[in-house]
């Protein structure tokens, strides 16, 4: 095209320069007639001037004049035609400059151009976008195969572990239930691995172009070939490229489909994995840690409402700091949409694990505010209840199926830890204490031979139903110390301990089962600045975070595996010694608030309930034969004075 414009300005630029050598020719000519025509007339006027001096000469110049002017008229004529001539002629090539000049100042005429090089055009470009998606895409299989490869090698690791773990004589011997729990670990892990492989052959085929649906990658090389070639002469290359483009493109969509059904895969993958990772933690005896985070406040949606802490999946979230974003691992993450129901479903194993004869333990943690009390015990009408009166019900839903095989006799204590002193919430006012003997004892906390901790002297009553002990829980909550501050207008001012005991007598072989349940609604570290504590609100506040500045220190001791644990720096953690680090299932529940003004005490909450999930705990469950019950009862009967016959044995 350029090169068309370029010898057509040539052609005219060599008109034009031939036309302004004719103009000048012309204008000389012209010239020349001119001076003729002058000179003429000159000599006519000199002529007219010697008649006037002589008649005769007169005459006969008279007579000579019209012969010497059809003489001298005959060039004068030919010549002033020639003039107009040459005057036209110029006026010609003057146009013909005009116009000249115009067509090189004006745009050159479109030049027609063969469809091919429309076609051309089009096909490079798209060739063009082709190729980079495919070589975007062929970094994304590397990204992703790579990522595969690491998850199975983890997820073999983890099967081997298994399985060395199973072969274990002392596992191979352990109790039906235990053998049950590793092969369905093992089955699942095994699946885990298979689907890890099976993506990772179907990445390899996408690579390597072995699949037989995507194994054209050669059209790919082959229009590179084409393009890097520079030129694509004729209609046949126009219609060849045209053909690889339209397979390319179908290509490129089938990978795109391939590649969105890979990403789905291996998120799940990456989302099982994660889960049959706290399988596995859980099934070692870790202390399994949830996650909650509750809805932005109206306070805090009043100071901006930006929100800091983001769920990634099931498993993760994620923390917006200065420095970046903190993401962290717990056996489970609950946004602030999340029902009570919800999370009670994923406590609900422990519950029978209670009544199975284990010590199992469910515990809240988190800055003031964070909503604890609403996750341990819920909303102040109950229209949401929390894990503790929904535990009430399960445990009786539970003992009600089971009637028929097992006697259960449940009861409970429950106490308050009010500025480091253990407060018997269920026992009797201190009126009626008076009068009774014996009430308003001190209560102790001590730990069995088996290492389970309980409350001395601790008024500890049965119940026979879930409102029964729902009637106890009321009658403790009435007990409590709860006052305002400036974080929550109902803030806990101290740490509840409910602790409800299922004792469980197999009616076919004798044997007895006891299980305890401890529900703990922690009071919420605070700052005094952030709360406006003063005064006696002050001291509490103080007692408070000395307690739990104690929990954390056990916390970081057992978890780094310190030889020394210090249980015995509070009273809180005498009473969560079987719970950290002892024998008990333990659930703890890090309460947190989405918001960027908490940012810093998130943080905080989170490295601890991290830190909780690498203690490790042996959970065992208290079961007695029927003779070691029945001899028991007998130390209990003689102890209190009464007597015992033979047939007692
Ligand atoms: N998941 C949730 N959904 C709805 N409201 C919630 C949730 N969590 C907390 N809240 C509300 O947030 C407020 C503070 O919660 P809560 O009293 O449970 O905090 P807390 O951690 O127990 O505080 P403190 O340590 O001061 O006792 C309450 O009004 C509660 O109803």
């Amino acid at each position: 095209m350029l090169e068309l414009f370029c010898s057509r300005l040539d052609v005219l630029h060599s008109h034009q320069a031939s036309t302004l050598q004719e103009l000048q020719m012309a204008r000389q000519e012209v010239g020349k007639v001119q001076e003729m025509l002058t000179a003429s007339s000159r000599e006519q006027r000199e002529e007219e001037e010697e008649e006037a001096e002589s008649s005769e000469k007169k005459t006969r110049s008279a007579e000579q004049q019209p012969a010497a002017c059809s003489e001298s008229g005959g060039p004068l004529e030919g010549a002033a035609a020639r003039l107009e001539g040459l005057k036209e002629s110029l006026y010609q090539k003057e146009r013909e400059i005009t116009e000249l000049l115009e067509a090189q100042r004006s745009p050159a005429p479109p030049v027609p151009q063969p469809p091919c090089s429309v076609l051309l055009k089009g096909v490079i470009h798209k060739a063009h976008a082709v190729c980079s998606a495919a070589a975007e895409t062929r970094a994304l299989l590397d990204r992703m195969s790579e990522e595969n490869r690491a998850a199975l090698v983890q997820a073999r690791d983890e099967l081997d572990r298994l399985q060395t773990a199973h072969e274990e004589p002392g596992n191979q011997t352990a109790g039906r239930e235990r053998v049950d729990e590793y092969e369905s670990a093992l089955s699942l892990l095994e699946e885990t691995v298979r689907g890890f492989e099976v993506s990772q052959l179907a990445l390899d085929c996408i690579k390597t172009g072995e699949s037989p649906e995507i194994n054209d990658c050669d059209a790919v090389s082959e229009l590179e070939d084409i393009l890097g070639r520079g030129t694509i002469p004729t209609a046949d290359g126009v219609k060849s490229v045209g053909q690889q483009l339209l397979l390319l493109q179908d290509q490129l969509k089938q990978v795109k489909d391939e590649k969105k059904k890979i990403v789905e895969n291996y998120t799940s993958e990456r989302t099982m994995r994660k889960k049959y990772y706290n399988m596995v933690e859980d099934m070692k005896g870790k202390i399994r840690v949830f996650c909650r985070i509750r809805p932005l406040s109206r306070s805090e949606a009043a100071q901006g409402g930006a929100v800091a802490v983001e769920k990634i999946d099931d498993y993760s979230v994620a923390v917006e700091t200065p420095r970046g974003p903190r993401e962290f691992q717990f056996d489970k993450v609950f946004v602030a949409e999340a029902s009570q129901e919800q999370l009670f479903q994923d406590t609900n194993r422990l519950i029978q694990s209670a009544i199975d004869g284990y010590n199992v333990c469910i515990f809240a943690y988190g800055q003031t505010g964070s909503g604890k009390t609403f996750t341990m015990v819920g909303d102040k009408e109950q229209k949401n209840p929390g894990i503790m009166p929904r535990s009430f019900n399960a445990i009786f839903d539970i003992i009600r199926d089971s009637s028929s095989k097992f006697l259960f006799k449940v009861s409970a204590y429950m106490l308050e830890l009010y500025n480091d002193r253990l407060q018997d919430l269920l026992a009797p006012p201190a009126a009626d204490a008076m009068a009774l003997p014996g009430a308003a004892r001190r209560v102790e906390i001590k730990r069995n031979r088996k290492g389970v901790v309980f409350a001395q002297g601790a008024e500890t009553k049965e119940a026979s139903s879930a409102q029964e002990l729902y009637a106890l829980f009321q009658q403790a909550g009435a007990n409590r110390h709860i006052s305002a501050t400036k974080m929550n207008v109902e803030s806990s001012r101290s740490h509840l301990i409910v602790c409800i005991m299922v004792e469980s007598r197999n009616l076919t072989n004798g044997s007895v089962s006891t299980g305890k349940l401890s529900l703990v609604d922690l009071a919420g570290s605070e700052r005094a600045a952030k709360t406006g504590a003063k005064d006696h609100q002050l001291k509490e506040a103080n007692s408070i975070n000395k307690s739990l500045s104690a929990l954390g220190d056990v916390i970081s001791a057992l978890s780094a595996e310190l030889p020394h644990v210090p249980y015995r720096n509070s009273k809180l953690t005498q009473v969560m010694q079987d719970s950290l680090g002892g024998n008990a299932k333990t659930l703890m529940i890090v309460n947190i608030s989405p918001s960027e003004c908490n940012l810093e005490e998130t943080l905080t909450s989170l490295v601890y309930a991290t830190r909780v999930k690498a203690i490790t705990n042996h959970a065992q469950r208290h079961v007695e034969s029927k003779e070691i019950a029945q001899l028991k009862e007998v130390i209990l009967r003689l102890r209190s004075g009464q007597t015992v016959e033979e047939e007692d044995f």
